[in-house]
């Protein structure tokens, strides 16, 4: 008996180790988190029973992360700890009396949102942020400071009244917006989609570059001001003057007298979270006053003080009426549930995305069965289970397709993807769409006026087959268009013709070769004067060129190899359109620092100084040398010395520091 219980605590341990690595380390988890709280719950209990298993390393004791090799590891000076988590109002009512067992005195909460992204503590000392670290295990994290510098909600410098040395603790998260318009753009370049706006949050603050960090956008909201002296006595007054520092505080915090306040704002979360623009899992309340959370200490995981509350996913059972597959722009299959249209999280649902065959067979999905549906952590509802009470005895197995819903061609399945796709890139017609569409947009040729319906119908019409054949379109055969105005179809011709003048680099990730995305077009076009110079590299030659590996190589090699992809070049060389570097490849982006100086000093962390004078010359402005009456702006970095001063006593020149400077450029 002992020994089956012993063998249970054992599996239950190593799959939650498992779990946690997936989550925190690889940034995919493969079960949902009301998954994973219910086994580590029933771990909980086991070990509750059974003390005899005692096991200091158990998944219950420890926060789940870890530090990684990539960035230099940092010990904590206050240990960052988890939370309890609890599921109903009997759990917070449990939670209650635990408290009043040690405090006399009423005790007031702080209820805030559990924002669901990753967690930070960030050091400033005299008002100045020194050090931003991961929790990684709790103990010890990883210290990435320049990624949590290029996020514009932490403040570089603080104002106002801050005391001296301090942490400040947070979430770094994705908004839904930002999130969608990451994967957007990952689904123009053919890149795979990411799950989730918190995993996608948590590995964008594990990569090296902070440049490309920079670009994900992330959000940050503090919560937490950790300190060995507080100089406050609750936890809202502190909230409330960190406002005044300068940190992102949460808008929705509410400090609650009591218990029945508590709930009134759970409820009111519970029903309108799936209003705000950025994901919550729960509700993180903490005891007010600080002379009582220090009475009410800690567990070996969380403090007794605070308490996470999580939502139930909602979960709803209704009729599969069919299985339909999409063919995405660039081929790939992504099968689609149709579902009787019933209510869940505040939408009416009528589809949910089955990803991929494995998850259909997984399932075990046959036609017209009942399933449950769920939007848990993926934006997406999702299929999680099948009421097989309800299903028809003669009921048939779903079987997966064979050739592209679209085009007819027998669809491929590469071995080390889940995904299969049509390979007839050059004429299925979603793929050839959405080739054209790639061409017009913003960070291709920027063609404006042509949005994707235009070329749709533009497509339906016979008008436009690929994108040499923008060049030859007339206004009278557009004016017949629905909904085309003579002032549209005009915009369009102008918006072709300009596109002339895009510099070879944009036309070369324009032309839509698989695999090349911005970066690497960049990157060819440095290397390559001519398409035909690139047309004649051999993979080898290509393999050459910083960042380029061999399967980027192999997909020039086959685009060149293709016929009509010549005639395309061909035709668009004829047309005008850039098919080789320019002479002025110092491209301007704006002349809004026009007649402005800039100098950099001091040791700059948000970009290299060579970027930085770049960013200068595009928008029109110039670099000078030195300190003088005829500096407009000196942008400091850190440890900036004498310069700093000679322009303090001048006193006529703007002190930027970097995140000033690019605000100013984003102005
Ligand atoms: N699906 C999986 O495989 C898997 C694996 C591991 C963990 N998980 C999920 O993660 C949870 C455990 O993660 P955890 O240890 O980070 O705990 P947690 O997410 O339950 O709670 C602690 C964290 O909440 C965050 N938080 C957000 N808003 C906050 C606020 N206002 N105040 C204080 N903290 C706030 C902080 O980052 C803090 O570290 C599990 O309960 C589970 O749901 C899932
Ligand atoms: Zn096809």
């Amino acid at each position: 008996m002992s020994d089956n219980i012993s063998q249970k605590i054992e599996d239950l341990r190593a799959e939650l180790h498992q779990h946690n690595y997936n989550y925190y380390q690889n940034d995919h988890a493969t079960i949902s988190d009301r998954e994973f709280d219910l086994k580590l719950k029933e771990l909980q209990d086991l070990e509750k029973e059974h003390p005899e298993f005692f096991d200091p390393n158990s998944p219950t004791l420890r926060v789940g992360g870890e530090i990684t090799k990539n960035f230099p590891t940092i010990q904590h000076q206050f240990r960052m700890y988890s939370l309890d988590n609890s599921y109903d109002f009997d759990d917070l009512e449990d939670w209650e009396k635990r408290i009043i067992k040690t405090i006399d005195d009423p005790v007031e909460f702080v209820a805030e949102l559990k924002y669901d992204g990753a967690s930070i503590s960030i050091f400033y000392e005299n008002g100045k942020l020194i050090q931003a670290v991961t929790r990684g295990d709790g103990f010890q994290g990883d210290e990435i400071t320049n990624n949590v510098r290029t996020i514009s909600d932490v403040p570089l410098t603080l104002k106002d009244d801050f005391p001296n040395q301090f942490f400040m603790r947070g979430e770094i998260y994705l908004t839904r917006k930002n999130f969608d318009k990451i994967n957007e753009r990952r689904e123009e370049e053919g890149l795979d989609l990411f799950m989730n706006p918190r995993n996608t949050a948590s590995g964008s603050l594990k990569m090296q570059d902070s440049a490309e960090v920079r670009k994900r956008r992330l959000s940050a909201v503090l919560y937490q001001f950790i300190s060995s002296e507080t100089p406050f006595e609750t936890h809202w007054e502190l909230l409330q003057n960190a406002k005044k520092w300068g940190f992102k505080i949460s808008n929705e915090a509410k400090l609650c007298k009591n218990l029945e306040e508590v709930k009134e704002f759970i409820n009111f979360w519970d029903e309108k979270r799936h209003e705000l623009p950025f994901e919550i899992d729960g509700i993180v309340l903490k005891v007010n006053s600080i002379k009582q959370q220090s009475q009410l200490g800690y567990t070996a995981k969380s403090p007794r003080w605070a308490m996470a509350y999580k939502f139930k996913a909602e979960k709803v059972e209704t009729e599969l009426q069919s299985v339909t597959y999409q063919v995405g722009r660039t081929g790939a299959i992504t099968p689609v549930a149709n579902l009787k249209p019933v209510l869940l999280a505040g939408t009416i649902v009528k589809r949910a995305s089955l990803h991929n065959e494995d998850i259909i067979k997984k399932l075990g999905l046959h036609d017209h069965d009942y399933v449950y549906v769920e939007k848990g952590g993926e934006i997406i509802p999702k299929i999680v289970g099948i009421n097989l009470e309800k299903r028809a005895s003669n009921s048939q197995e779903i079987e997966y397709i064979k050739n592209c819903p679209e085009c007819g061609t027998e669809l491929l399945k590469l071995e080390d993807q889940a995904i299969h796709f049509c390979p007839n890139d050059l004429h299925c017609p979603p793929q050839v769409v959405g080739r054209m569409i790639h061409y017009v947009s913003r960070k291709a040729l920027d063609i404006e006026g042509l949005g994707a319906e235009t070329i749709e119908q533009l497509y339906r019409e016979k008008l436009v087959e690929n994108p040499a054949d923008f060049y030859v379109l007339k206004k009278e055969q557009l004016l017949p268009l629905e909904r085309m105005a003579e002032k549209s179809a005009q915009n369009i011709i102008d918006g072709v013709e300009k596109s002339k003048e895009i510099p070879f680099e944009k036309v070369l990730f324009g032309i839509g070769i698989k695999h090349v995305g911005e970066t690497v077009a960049k990157k060819l076009a440095k290397n390559f004067n001519t398409i035909d110079d690139l047309k004649n590299a051999t993979a080898e030659e290509l393999i050459q060129v910083e960042d380029i590996g061999g399967k980027i190589a192999e997909s020039i090699v086959k685009f060149f190899n293709d016929s009509e992809n010549i005639l395309m070049i061909e035709r668009l060389k004829s047309y005008g359109v850039q098919l080789e570097k320019g002479e002025n490849t110092n491209e301007v982006l704006s002349n809004s620092l026009e007649n402005k100086t800039f100098l950099f000093t001091g040791k700059l962390s948000l970009f290299t100084r060579e970027a930085a004078e770049e960013m200068v010359e595009k928008h029109g402005g110039k670099n000078i040398s030195a300190v003088s009456k005829n500096l407009n702006y000196l942008v400091v970095g850190e440890k900036a010395g004498s310069k700093l001063k000679k322009a303090q006593d001048i006193g006529t020149i703007e002190i930027l520091d970097e995140q000033q400077f690019l605000n100013l450029i984003s102005e």
